[in-house]
């Protein structure tokens, strides 16, 4: 069976410097992946000549096994985009609006009324058909933007950055919306807030300097850096001088009375000496749990420069 998307060794070269290098990814499934990189890491370069808007330099990208270069007809029937500045005509209604979009995508006439009241449902946007797209809030006009990005039923769903600037209302709503159309649609997210990626998707993409340096499960990213520091709640806490005596302990601190965060060198075995010395010296443990690298400092070591890069 075809990827959703498939990219292979992908350049591009705007006039005289590479913004993207060697990229490689594949979508199989449906679900969200985000696309996560800095303010010029490459992001839009890459959704661009993913949805065919811009003809690159080097390698290969297939969509369901069409090649968007060779077959891009066929290719982009299966892409529905929204990029970063949504191409709402505001001086439609969304009726009109969508109809045109139908058109555009070529539903065949006899369709295009049930294609555009299915998609204004899915998108709640139906009480608003006959509303000019100007008079709309700005989380209901990137609903429209959505809309006709699914309108046609595309395999995959290309969006650049859709939660900026949404206020937290509509960010919630809108979240919401593109988690249920990535129930039945592959859906590539960009965002430079990693928060906003954790939140949503399933799988990480993260480029940085236009070169791929991270791809794989949102887990594998949040497990990324070695734990080097766990949280004991116990009911008799020793003093704090007793745990730095423990092999391995290079700092400790007393969160609350009963509890302590212990930061330490040299390997997870680090919890079994302080379970046997908890039993030993009567600290009345009642959990012990490794804390997992911040995530802000997982995106610092992978969006610093690489060596030999
Ligand atoms: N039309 C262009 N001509 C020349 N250089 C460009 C052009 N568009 C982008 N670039 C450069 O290519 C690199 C990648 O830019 P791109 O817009 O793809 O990054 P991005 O990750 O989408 O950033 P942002 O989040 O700011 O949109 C940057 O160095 C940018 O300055």
């Amino acid at each position: 069976m075809n990827s959703i998307l498939k990219i292979e060794q992908l350049s591009h070269k705007y006039t005289s410097s590479w913004a993207i290098r060697d990229i490689n990814m594949e979508i199989a499934q449906n679900g969200i992946v985000g696309l996560l990189g800095s303010n010029g890491a490459g992001k839009s370069t890459t959704m661009n000549i993913i949805c065919g808007v811009l003809n690159h330099t080097e390698g290969d990208v297939y969509i369901n096994g069409f090649d968007i270069r060779t077959q891009a007809e066929s290719a982009k029937k299966e892409i529905g985009f929204l990029p970063q500045i949504p191409p709402l005509y505001t001086d439609l209604t969304v009726d009109e609006y969508l109809r045109y979009c139908a058109e555009l995508r070529f539903i065949e006439n006899g369709k295009i009324k049930s294609a555009v009241e299915e998609v204004k449902e899915r998108c709640g946007i139906a009480h608003f058909s006959n509303r000019l797209i100007r008079n709309l809030s700005g989380g209901y006009r990137q609903r429209v933007g959505i809309a006709q990005a699914i309108i046609h039923k595309p395999k995959l769903v290309v969006m650049d950055e859709p939660t900026n600037g949404l206020d937290p209302n509509q960010l919630i709503e809108v979240r919401k919306l593109i988690k249920e159309i990535a129930l039945d649609h592959a859906v590539l997210l960009s965002s430079h807030i990693l928060s906003e990626i954790h939140i949503l998707c399933k799988e990480i993409i993260m480029i940085e300097g236009g070169r791929l340096v991270f791809a794989d499960t949102m887990d594998a990213f949040d497990n990324y850096m070695p734990s080097n520091s766990l949280m004991m709640r116990m009911e008799n806490p020793p003093p704090i001088g007793d745990i730095l005596n423990i092999q391995g302990v290079t700092r400790a601190e007393l969160l609350t009375d009963k509890q302590v965060r212990v930061y330490f060198e040299g390997g997870e075995e680090i919890t079994e000496r302080l379970v046997v010395a908890g039993v030993q010296q009567n600290w009345q443990l009642r959990e012990i749990s490794l804390e997992k690298g911040q995530l802000d400092d997982i995106f610092k070591t992978l969006s610093s420069p690489q060596p030999n890069s």
